[in-house]
């Protein structure tokens, strides 16, 4: 039991600024997306899974330093295996971004079923809540915003 608890809280032992040391230069300053990253949490009220797909975008900073695509896919297991709420693990994901990679502007938008509501409770399966974290050029600018949110919605 003890083990099974730490396997699905495993992100607690990681610091998530490990995560994103790897960096190359690429002198790329536009966009770069990673739709549908798989996750899986646990909600910290019922501790019942919450299950979707996030979506991590940033614009590089001036420099075009990027980071490696799985790094964001990472990143969301160190904030997801944990327990959780969706808003917290949103911005948490997206404010890391902005301080350890200091791009020009980051984008993480997560859908996720949370079973708390399907199995009990309310139990109304099948509903979908999204949720969105948007930090500099990505917020402050409508084109750049608009064009992350259609390469997002895409699917
Ligand atoms: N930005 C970017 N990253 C890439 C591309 N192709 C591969 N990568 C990433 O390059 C990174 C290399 O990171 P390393 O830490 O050196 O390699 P690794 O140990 O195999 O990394 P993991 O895949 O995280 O296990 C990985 O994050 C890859 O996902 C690409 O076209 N663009």
């Amino acid at each position: 039991m003890a083990r099974a608890y730490a396997e699905l809280f495993a992100g607690l032992r990681v610091d998530p600024a490990h995560v994103l040391l790897t960096t190359f230069e690429a002198d790329h300053e536009e966009l770069v997306l990673v739709r549908d990253i798989e996750v899986m949490s646990m909600c910290e009220h019922h501790l019942l899974p919450f299950h979707g797909v996030a979506h991590i975008g940033y614009i590089p900073g001036h420099d075009g330093r990027i980071t490696g695509l799985s790094k964001l896919a990472r990143l969301v297991e160190v904030y997801a295996r944990r327990p959780q709420v969706q808003e917290r693990l949103t911005s948490q994901i997206a404010d890391l971004l902005m301080s350890q990679l200091n791009p020009r502007g980051v984008i993480v938008v997560i859908e996720c079923e949370h079973l708390c509501m399907s199995m009990r409770g309310i139990q109304k399966g099948g509903s979908r809540t999204i949720t969105s974290a948007v930090r500099g050029l990505l917020r402050d600018d409508a084109k750049s915003r608009a064009e992350a949110m259609s390469l997002i919605l895409r699917g």
